[in-house]
């Protein structure tokens, strides 16, 4: 038996939702470079859904959809109440609520394909709640309901800051939502789709998924980016902390990527959303600071930046506070994550892979007094 650690390199499944091509990223067949410009999150995630781009009426009907489901009972709010524990992280209470949606479920069996789009409308539109909603219970801040009239991207920002939003905030929010919506199979879509393979829920597959994405790896690096960026403070000390960081064989949050080598597509448009929104809100050294840094680290470790690392400046200019940056991720992942669990049940077949085993053999049991 060979193995391959961490599966590098490794095809297990055959998809049509997302393609990695020579560097480049597509979601459907339409280049990540034309969503991110020009695409609404909304239209995003129906294209990862359905595989095609919504009519007028198709977005119509989806976005009515999304915002009928915008709300959260209020036995689920007092639960989120008593989820505001000392230094409760954020991915946490998000992880745990998103379990326990399930138990608002009652008939949540995998079988039935179009209730699971409904589920999944409710899931991506819950998510957006849970956040905002925990976010403003944990600051005794009264309640922001959704409105009709705003986007998802808007209606996010405007539940969690309660006030309206401006439209260059909502273009760079929104941008962010398309731009980490899908990405083929990586750790946390890839858990999600091992846990619906058994034929659990997509509750469980959700959970799993946020599970997996929290890790510093994956999608909790843009929160280690932005604590990073404050503690060098000033572009001045940005190459002298990451020399001594690389010289102590630390890693640097926010650069390198399993399957980008060269640069991760992604991380321009969020280079020069970070740029536009750091000017506009007056904190251009955190762009400054950055990009010194993705230079540093690609000339002297050949290493690119990777989606987590202009976010982190982008969110921390839009006002996002620094923990809800990774469910403001899984807020968008979750998306992609049901367009894969949706196909993992389409198509399915247990993964359960294989592992060498390299302990002792033959062993002789003795009793626990003879050891
Ligand atoms: C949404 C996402 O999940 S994007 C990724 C988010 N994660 C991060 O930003 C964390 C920082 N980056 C990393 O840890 C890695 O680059 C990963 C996990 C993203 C990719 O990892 P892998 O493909 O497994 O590469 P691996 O960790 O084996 O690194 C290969 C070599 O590059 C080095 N390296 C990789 N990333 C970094 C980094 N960010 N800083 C410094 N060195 C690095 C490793 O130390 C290793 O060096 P060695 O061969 O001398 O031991
Ligand atoms: O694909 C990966 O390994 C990680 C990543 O960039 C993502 O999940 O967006």
């Amino acid at each position: 038996m060979s193995t391959s650690k961490g599966l590098e390199g490794i095809i297990v499944a055959e998809t049509d939702i997302t393609s990695i091509e020579e560097g480049n990223l597509s979601y459907v067949g339409y280049s990540i470079d034309d969503l991110a410009e020009q695409a609404s999150f909304e239209e995003v995630v129906y294209l990862l859904w359905h595989k095609h781009l919504p009519n007028d009426e198709e977005l119509h009907n989806f976005k009515t959809q999304l915002f009928n489901e915008m709300t959260l009972s209020p036995s689920f709010i007092e639960q989120l109440k008593h989820m505001h524990v000392e230094n409760a992280h954020p991915m946490d209470v998000l992880r745990t609520a998103v379990s326990m949606l399930s138990l608002y479920d009652s008939e949540h069996d995998h079988e039935d394909r179009e209730a699971n789009f409904d589920r999944a409308v409710l899931l991506q539109a819950k998510m957006a709640m849970i956040i905002t909603t925990f976010h403003r219970l944990r600051n005794k801040d009264s309640l922001v309901q959704p409105k009709q009239d705003l986007s998802y991207a808007e209606n996010f920002l405007y539940m969690l800051h309660g006030k309206d939003v401006d439209p260059l905030e909502s273009k760079a929010f929104n941008k962010a939502l398309v731009l980490h919506a899908d990405h083929e199979l990586n750790a946390s879509t890839f858990t999600a789709r091992v846990c619906v393979a058994t034929l659990s829920d997509l509750y469980s597959g959700l959970t799993a998924a946020i599970s997996a994405l929290k890790g510093p790896l994956h999608g909790g690096a843009n929160e280690q980016v932005i604590k990073m960026l404050m503690e060098i403070e000033t572009a001045e000390n940005a190459i002298p902390y990451v020399k001594e960081k690389i010289a102590n064989k630390e890693k640097i949050m926010g650069m390198g990527h399993r399957v980008y080598k060269e640069g991760d597509p992604r991380a321009k448009h969020l280079k020069d959303m970070s740029k536009e929104i750091t000017k506009q809100n007056g904190m251009p050294h955190w762009y400054e600071m950055s990009e010194k840094i993705e230079s540093y680290v690609k000339e002297t470790k050949g290493l690119p930046a990777n989606v987590d690392f202009y976010s982190a400046s982008m969110y921390h200019a839009l006002g996002v506070p620094h923990d809800l940056f990774t469910p403001i991720f899984a807020m968008s992942r979750t998306s992609g994550w049901i367009a894969h669990m949706l196909e993992q049940y389409a198509n399915n077949r247990l993964i359960r892979p294989r592992a060498e085993y390299v302990g002792p053999m033959n062993q002789t049991f003795k009793p626990v007094n003879k050891r």
